[in-house]
């Protein structure tokens, strides 16, 4: 939200409407919605449970759509974009981390990191060596065989993060990253992030309970009553 005038954000979000609707009942967790965030810059969403944060964190990752608004990335309208478009989009631009790792299972560390490049069409050959200097990063060199079930909960949260970062984006999207580990490993977890981001020039926006990892952030939005405000920084 740093922007000075004239240069474009990152990523903006427009004008952004949701409503869920379940029998009679309709709720409005998107109202004219609007948001941007600068390159490298990180910032926490925050928020009373079901204010809506994920919602909010799909639609920006163009995982879900808003029923109005208008998503910019660099400047560019994803709005037109098809669903071919937006995923090669969210390939090359996205990283994402949530609270469960969604590794594959039957896959070792390395080959879910390399996992992202795979299937943009790059060959094993070329992915293994980003791969492995990201295991290495996560600190997870002596794991990269192993295959997911081996690894500890921490371990493989931070194998999602390798693998969220191996293709380079530009903007990180973390749903509750530390939500499902003990406090040693949910830290250990949010440091690699703040210092991988910081290190990268990535962008990050990350959902987050936690004020504590909220508040080590550049920025704090609180969602609620369907609209983000920033909170003014402690
Ligand atoms: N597909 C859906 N259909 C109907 N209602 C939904 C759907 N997805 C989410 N909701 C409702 O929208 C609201 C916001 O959900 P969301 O998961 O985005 O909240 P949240 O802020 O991330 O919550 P939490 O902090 O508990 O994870 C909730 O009341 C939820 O029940």
């Amino acid at each position: 939200m740093n922007s000075s005038p004239g240069n474009t954000p990152l990523f903006t979000a427009r004008n952004l409407c949701k409503s869920f609707h379940s029998g009679t009942t309709t709720i409005q967790i998107l109202n004219e919605l609007d948001f941007s965030i600068d390159k490298g810059e990180m910032v926490a969403v925050v928020g009373a449970s079901g204010s809506g944060k994920t919602t909010l964190l799909q639609i920006l990752g163009t995982l879900d759509t808003p029923d109005t608004g208008e998503l910019l990335f660099e400047g560019d309208t994803l709005t037109s974009k098809n669903d071919g478009e937006l995923s090669k989009f969210r390939n090359k631009s996205l990283g994402f981390i949530f609270q469960f790792h969604h590794l594959l299972p039957e896959f070792s560390a390395i080959e879910n990191v390399m996992m992202p490049g795979l299937i943009a069409g790059k060959k094993k050959d070329e992915m293994e060596e980003p791969a492995r200097k990201l295991l290495e990063q996560v600190e997870l060199s002596h794991r990269t065989e192993h295959r997911v079930n081996e690894l500890s909960g921490g371990e493989q949260q931070r194998t999602a993060l390798a693998r969220a970062l191996v293709m380079k984006p530009a903007l990180l999207l973390a749903d509750e990253p530390t939500g499902n580990l003990d406090v040693k490993s949910g830290n250990i977890v949010f440091e690699l992030i703040k210092s991988l981001c910081r290190d990268l020039g990535l962008a990050a926006i990350m959902v987050t309970h936690n004020q504590e990892l909220a508040r080590q952030m550049d920025s704090i939005f609180i969602l609620e009553n369907a609209v983000l405000t920033q909170q003014s920084h402690p």
